[in-house]
């Protein structure tokens, strides 16, 4: 039923209250602001960064360098682990006796030891021999190390001979001389003893500076420290020399350079690639050794082809996609077999994009161990929307069919675990590039049991989520498996859960994550996802604490030394370049260009009389006072929940609206005096600016002639309640995804959504449940109701629409409450973005931290101004789309800036698609009155009457044709 009169005339213009004068906003004066001047939610960044931020260096291709840091490198190079020799030779004491305080006595463990005497070292990969030569996976080991295998006795005088005995006084003028550079040595320990045979404990490596002494083991921790040597004693320090280091004893087994402690392989050793990436040479075949006859062949081989085999589809064709072949010492292990050409079937390949031809390239050398020695794992975090489920199923499809050596397929059975939501997903997505006569796949749910998946022989592939995994994990544990494939991976970032530890531990080596979510904000996270992809490859948790994570922490501390500060960059470097051989990100740069064109709207919505009353109430409020005077994390978190909820639409207050207004006092203590006509159900849009502004342009699209569909999305589920309620009061068709949708229902959902001829009009999603990999191109628009603390939440919503497969022009819309705690996120959002370039993790806004100014900040109504974020620019332009007067135009990084700015927010680029401060700038910034010339989108034209100030960007592109399966 359609209604005629609408929205907006229906309701009452003078329940509003305008927050300016005569549509002209009126500068506010800033109830908060940092010495500068600026405000705190948008001050300059200082240039200590935390450790966040120094991780947003460990980038993958495509990101900024890590040349890029901002750490002053001064011409000292010297690296060093050392604290500062003055306090150190404070404690000099009398040459006999050199002061060594052993710090930590730690011996080595069996594990370590097992580690230790299996360590070779290499410099040659391609003339490894099998059985002569062997590593611990993956690495190489830099220093000489272990040359002295562990527990041999040394024979009394043959080391002793060289010792260094502390006490000996050096020849005069030592004073006088030039302290020497620090020094790295290998060596192996015991505990000190007047034995002639000395036992040695284990492997570590001596950092000697000027007179004292640090010994570190093999996982970068300190286990010894000693002071007062004697310089001459040092710089004589050679192969073999002996020196006590507290109630230790060493014996140097070789020096280490500086650039081998500074990027920490000494510790955790170095991971070669393998020469993969180089022109590959045809090998000549080797003679092949006599081998009885056998019956039993691959059904892809004959005995014609066996002598002269071909490859499966024609390398020659001009769009073939031919994967690399293997570098020589993999075809060394495989030394009976002759290497043909894997070539991606034309069926898929013909679909990919350049970027996801050079995925599954990527995926092919990680899983097939060609990228590194003994390491099959891979992780690919495209961001969302880049097609990672088609690199997959072309990954997938060509190992199931190919071999390189031409034996047997390299894999027989594939297992990917889901979201519960993605399952039914990745079924279609098989048939949508390979057709269901190529393949099918088994999708465990009620009717497909895990265990019967071995008794039937159709599918090879079995699709399973994270849920039913746990449930099914020992019947699958006996499948075998020969390759996993974890999409939305991040949630494997703790490997203390039972989903991470039971993949972990059904033995499939080769393991593929993936994950639109970047990797780089927890360096912890990051370690518990490279260990699940290539456990080892970055050493044990312990060492990779003592090697990376602390160094890297500690030069990101406002009191670190410029010593720290090299250390812990040059580790950064290495930890990237280690991680760039199995990690692979590209962000929607490139592929905007196969896009429609995209407008988005930041939309500031005028608060109704209803919630600036409610909101100042909250503000008084007892229980948010003591919260500012006692900040904790939870009665913080449900303060701003109550203000969100105000803005969102203020009888989500009152009792029984949601779970929540049961459980907090805050909310209690709000309902006491919520206005009398505020009750659950009863959601008015004359109560609510967001939802006055939804309304109208719900309306003015339902009757528009352009039969287009709107997702709305929000982070509250009582929030779509209101906006269920807004729907049937004007029977707009609409379906709702959220948390409590069962799983067999989800996909049913956006199917029917996305099919053109369903007359489903509205689709609400939980930004939770649904945000996350869903495909909703059956809609052209998306409001973001409600803001998440995580740009990244955000971003993953906005994804479901303006993705691969749409082809209508897309428009983004997110509302925001004037003046409110939303403009705050808001701000928060393109600040952070501004500073890290990078976003942070899903669940960040757990995390959230807030000092007792920005909450006073947070807790501030802004009720005079029309739009605050705007004013906070300090923008001078006409706030009709037009730029501001010349002379104030600063040019900055290729990109035109008003004259408006805040300071530099920022040189680091954004790699992602968040707006950033510097961006914002260029975009159109729009006050009432919104004729149509000005806002150019005649849906939010609908709703300009209780709108405030608008925000609008369009992004253009050049857009290519459009590829399709041809099903
Ligand atoms: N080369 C292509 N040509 C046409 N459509 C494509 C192509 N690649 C992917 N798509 C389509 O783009 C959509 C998005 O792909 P997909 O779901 O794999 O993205 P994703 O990288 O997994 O994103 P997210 O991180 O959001 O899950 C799908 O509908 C997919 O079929
Ligand atoms: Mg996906």
């Amino acid at each position: 039923m359609r209604r005629s009169a609408a929205p907006s005339q229906l309701l009452k213009r003078s329940q509003f209250r305008p927050p300016f004068v005569g549509g002209v906003a009126k500068r506010p004066c800033l109830e908060v602001k940092t010495p500068s001047g600026q405000s705190p939610g948008l001050s300059k960044p200082t240039q200590v960064r935390s450790p966040k931020d120094i991780l947003s260096l460990i980038q993958t291709p495509g990101s900024a360098p890590l040349g890029n840091c901002e750490h002053p490198h001064t011409s000292d190079s010297t690296n060093t682990a050392l604290t500062d020799d003055d306090t150190l030779e404070k404690n000099i004491v009398p040459d006999d006796s050199p002061s060594q305080s052993t710090i930590s006595d730690q011996t080595v463990s069996p594990s370590d030891k097992l580690y230790l005497q299996s360590s070779y070292s290499v410099s040659n990969s391609n003339n490894l021999v099998p059985g002569r030569d062997f590593v611990r996976p993956g690495h190489t080991q830099s220093h000489a190390s272990a040359r002295r295998p562990l527990g041999q006795t040394v024979q009394p005088g043959a080391v002793w001979s060289r010792q260094v005995r502390p006490g000996v006084t050096p020849p005069t003028g030592e004073e006088n001389q030039e302290p020497p550079q620090t020094k790295y040595y290998s060596v192996v320990w015991c505990k000190r003893s007047n034995k002639k045979h000395k036992k040695w404990e284990g492997d570590a490596v001596l950092i000697v500076k000027t007179r004292s002494v640090v010994l570190k083991d093999t996982e970068g921790r300190e286990i010894g420290r000693g002071m007062g040597y004697k310089l001459a004693d040092l710089a004589s320090l050679q192969d073999g020399s002996t020196l006590p280091v507290g109630s230790k004893e060493v014996e140097i087994q070789s020096s280490i350079s500086a650039e081998s402690f500074a990027s920490g392989s000494c510790f955790i050793g170095e991971m070669e690639p393998s020469p993969a990436t180089q022109p590959l040479v045809r090998p000549r075949p080797k003679p092949k050794p006599f081998r009885l006859p056998t019956l039993s062949r691959p059904s892809h081989t004959t005995e014609n082809n066996r002598s002269n085999p071909t490859p499966l589809f024609d390398p020659a064709r001009p769009d073939a996609l031919v994967m690399p072949r293997p570098p020589s010492q993999h075809q060394w292990q495989n030394s009976n077999s002759v290497v043909v050409d894997v070539v991606v079937d034309p069926h898929v390949s013909g679909h990919l994009r350049p970027h996801q031809q050079e995925g599954v390239v990527f995926l092919y050398e990680c899983v097939m161990g060609y990228r590194t020695h003994d390491t099959n794992g891979a992780i690919l975090a495209d961001e969302m929307g880049l097609g990672k489920t088609l690199q997959c199923v072309a990954l997938v499809w060509t190992l199931l069919k190919q071999d390189p050596y031409h034996q047997r397929p390299v894999v027989r059975r594939v297992l990917v675990v889901t979201p519960s939501s993605l399952t039914v997903n990745w079924g279609k997505e098989f048939t949508k590039w390979l057709g269901r006569s190529r393949l099918q796949v088994y999708i465990v749910d009620q009717n497909n049991k895990a265990e019967n998946f071995g008794k039937q022989t159709i599918s090879p592939v079995m699709v399973i989520s994270y849920e039913m995994f746990i449930r099914c994990a020992q019947a699958i544990k006996e499948l075998k498996f020969d390759l996993m494939i974890c999409d939305e991976g991040h949630r494997l970032k703790n490997a203390n859960i039972k989903t991470a530890s039971l993949l972990g531990s059904i033995g499939c080596k080769r393991r593929v994550l993936l994950t639109g979510t970047p990797l780089q904000n927890d360096i912890q996270e990051l370690y518990a996802l490279v260990e699940f992809v290539n456990p080892g490859v970055l050493g044990s948790s312990a060492s990779f604490r003592h090697v990376y994570e602390d160094p890297i922490v500690a030069s990101q501390q406002p009191q670190s030394t410029e010593e720290e500060r090299q250390l812990g960059t040059s580790r950064a470097a290495q930890l990237n370049r280690i991680t760039s051989m199995f990690i692979l990100r590209r962000t929607q740069e490139v592929i905007n260009r196969y896009l429609p064109a995209k407008s988005e709207y930041v939309v500031f919505c005028q608060p109704t009389e209803t919630q600036l009353e409610v909101y100042h109430r909250v503000l008084g409020c007892r229980g948010l006072n003591s919260c500012l005077a006692a900040p904790n994390g939870t009665d913080t978190l449900s303060a701003l929940m109550t203000l969100r909820k105000v803005c969102n639409h203020p009888a989500l207050l009152a009792r029984g609206a949601d779970e929540e207004t049961v459980k907090s006092e805050l909310i209690k203590e709000v309902a006491a005096f919520l206005p009398s006509h505020l009750e659950v159900g009863k959601y008015e849009e004359t109560d609510s600016g967001k939802l006055a502004v939804l309304s109208c342009m719900l309306w003015a699209l339902h009757e528009s002639e352009t039969r287009e569909k709107i997702v709305v999305v929000s982070n509250y589920t009582s929030t779509l309640d209101v906006v269920a309620a807004l729907c049937k009061r004007y029977s707009y068709t609409h379906l709702r995804l959220d948390g409590s949708t069962p799983t067999h229902r989800r996909q049913q959902l956006v199917d029917r959504f996305n099919c053109a001829t369903s007359n489903d009009f509205v689709f609400l999603l939980s930004a939770r449940a649904g945000g996350v990999g869903l495909n909703l191109v059956g809609a052209s628009r998306i409001l973001l109701y409600d803001l998440d603390w995580n740009p990244a939440t955000d971003l993953q919503a906005m994804a479901r629409v303006w993705r691969d497969g749409q082809r209508k022009k897309v428009h983004i819309y997110r509302l925001l409450l004037t003046g409110t705690v939303d403009e705050k996120m808001y701000q928060r959002q393109i600040k952070k973005q501004g500073l890290s370039g990078t976003v942070v993790d899903a669940r960040e806004s757990q995390r959230v931290h807030f000092s007792v100014q920005e909450l006073k900040d947070l807790f501030t109504l802004h009720s005079d101004t029309a739009c605050l974020t705007h004013d906070l620019l300090q923008c001078e332009c006409d706030q009709q789309g037009g730029q501001a007067p010349a002379a104030s135009y600063t040019q900055q990084d290729d990109t035109t800036h008003r004259a408006c700015q805040l300071g530099s927010t920022s040189t680091t680029k954004s790699t992602s698609s968040t707006t950033t401060m510097d961006q914002l700038y260029s975009w159109h910034h729009l006050a009432p009155p919104f004729s149509s010339a000005v806002v150019k989108d005649w849906c939010l034209e609908a709703a300009s009457d209780f709108i405030t100030f608008i925000f609008s960007n369009e992004a253009r592109t050049e857009v290519a044709p459009i590829s399709s399966p041809s099903l």
